[in-house]
């Protein structure tokens, strides 16, 4: 899968992405982060790539050409045309639902906003579908888009090496994942629950479940409904 990630700050996302489990999974050539700076395709010495909005106010927005020059760049010589996201407090909020869908894309060009935004003709030409991750405003779009690239490329396969323990982990079956426990069995006079140290899969599988369900329940209790409805009509 690969991330081409258009932007005025390249050198943020390749500090970040080279690390750990996206860093590893770059070399073993599952995933791609390119990020592109914008700023190389302006046209002026001056490398302009922001100027005053129309209709006045403050703030500066994003011009047209260097981002549309960018996004011709990336995409030149492509059979298919990739799926564009925006990221931006107006879009789609990202949900583990959300991510799962979009780990199907080959290939995805994200696009970070500064200044207070880009031009609207870039979300009207370029842009697919504008993506949020969550109800906050931030300063730039690279920290949503490199949220966005993790949530995302843990779900490519191989990427996770232990694949098999995300189906149950939070936010995946819907629920909260249960406490988690490790050694030694005693810390400072904190003990693990016994049924933890029994080997006992089965109780222990239920002793889990009833966790999740607890902890969501308290925590979450939006999720809980959701639960309870899906799970409705199922025997
Ligand atoms: N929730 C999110 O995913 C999120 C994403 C981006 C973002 N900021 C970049 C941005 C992108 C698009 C439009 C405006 C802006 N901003 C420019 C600066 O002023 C605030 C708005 N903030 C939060």
């Amino acid at each position: 899968m690969r991330f081409d990630v258009l932007t005025l700050f390249p050198e943020t996302f390749s500090l970040v992405m080279k690390e750990s489990i996206i860093g590893r999974a770059q070399e073993k050539g599952l995933i791609e982060v390119n990020a592109v700076n914008i700023r190389d395709y302006t046209r002026d010495k001056h490398r302009k790539v922001d100027d005053y909005p129309f209709g006045g106010g403050n703030g500066m927005v994003m011009m047209c050409q260097p981002m549309f020059d960018a996004y011709r760049a990336v995409t030149e010589g492509l059979q298919t045309k990739p799926k564009v996201i925006y990221m931006s407090p107006q879009g789609r909020v990202l949900t583990q639902k959300v991510a799962v869908e979009l780990s199907k894309e080959e290939h995805l060009i994200l696009l970070c906003g500064h200044y207070e935004g880009i031009d609207e003709r870039i979300i009207e030409e370029l842009v697919d579908e504008e993506i949020s991750i969550g109800d906050y405003v931030l300063t730039g779009g690279e920290l949503p888009a490199m949220v966005l690239i993790d949530c995302v490329s843990r779900l490519v396969p191989g990427v996770l090496s232990n694949e098999g323990s995300f189906s149950e982990e939070s936010h995946f079956n819907g629920l909260l994942e249960y406490p988690q426990y490790t050694r030694p069995a005693e810390y400072e006079g904190k003990q693990v629950p016994e049924i933890l140290l029994s080997g006992h899969h089965a109780n222990i599988q239920k002793w889990r479940s009833a966790r999740s369900l607890e902890r969501t329940r308290i925590k979450r209790p939006d999720l809980y409904e959701n639960h309870i409805k899906s799970s409705e009509g199922k025997i």
